[in-house]
């Protein structure tokens, strides 16, 4: 056993809870040392990249992030992103397909998982899902924008694959899970046109 829990403090069970854990942790060479580590639970969350490949094309949705803007507004905080959404009681798939028609109007049903991470693990214990599928033009059966009362205004974004890779070089696309699916879609997606994995495949 490489913990001993000691205490747990809720400081804050508004939306989401953060708490405040002391614990004894058993250093590598055997002896135990205390530290308090504070944590914010919000769950866990799945992101998705709708790709085409004929068209070159991806979807990303843009919307207005508080934590992006700041409390000195150095950033305008909106920012580009792969639609995404907290699982709730759901599973990632079953999340995933439904948070990409509400947030973009596009209804998918292959959705495939290429991999998962933890985001912030320093502080926060969520754990992110990441799907990608293909999409159609005609597979969008509304407008999307997210939900209204919760105070989603989002705006869905088709972009060329090339286009959307060079503004994550040049800083117009600054969200870590969004940059994580584009950089996939170069390597694996959009490599040769396939859509298959590079490893693995029958050459
Ligand atoms: N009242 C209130 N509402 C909140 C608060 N924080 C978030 N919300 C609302 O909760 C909803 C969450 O929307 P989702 O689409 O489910 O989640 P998300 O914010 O897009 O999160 C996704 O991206 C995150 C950032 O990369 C990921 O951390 C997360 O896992 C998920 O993939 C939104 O309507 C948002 O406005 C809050 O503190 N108070
Ligand atoms: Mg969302």
């Amino acid at each position: 056993m490489q913990i001993r829990i000691k205490e747990v403090k809720t400081l804050a069970d508004d939306w989401y809870v953060l708490k405040k854990t002391t614990f004894e942790y058993r250093r590598r060479d055997g002896t135990w040392q205390t530290m308090s580590r504070e944590t914010y639970d919000r769950g866990h969350g799945a992101v998705i990249l709708l790709y085409n490949l004929v068209r070159r094309t991806v979807i990303l949705v843009r919307q207005f992030r508080y934590p992006a803007y700041g409390y000195g507004g150095t950033h305008d905080g909106y920012l580009l992103e792969a639609p995404a959404g907290l699982l709730d009681a759901a599973t990632p798939e079953q999340r995933i397909r439904a948070e990409v028609e509400e947030e973009t109007g596009y209804r998918v049903h292959q959705v495939r998982r290429v991999f998962e991470a933890f985001m912030s693990p320093g502080s926060v214990t969520e754990r992110l899902y990441f799907f990608v599928a293909e999409y159609e033009p005609d597979s969008r059966v509304s407008g999307g924008g997210g939900v209204e009362q919760e105070g989603e205004d989002i705006e869905v974004v088709e972009l060329d694959i090339d286009a959307a890779l060079a503004m994550v070089a040049d800083g117009r696309i600054e969200d870590g899970k969004t940059i994580m699916l584009l950089q996939h879609a170069a390597l694996v997606l959009f490599r040769d046109g396939s859509g298959a994995p590079a490893v693995g495949r029958m050459l």
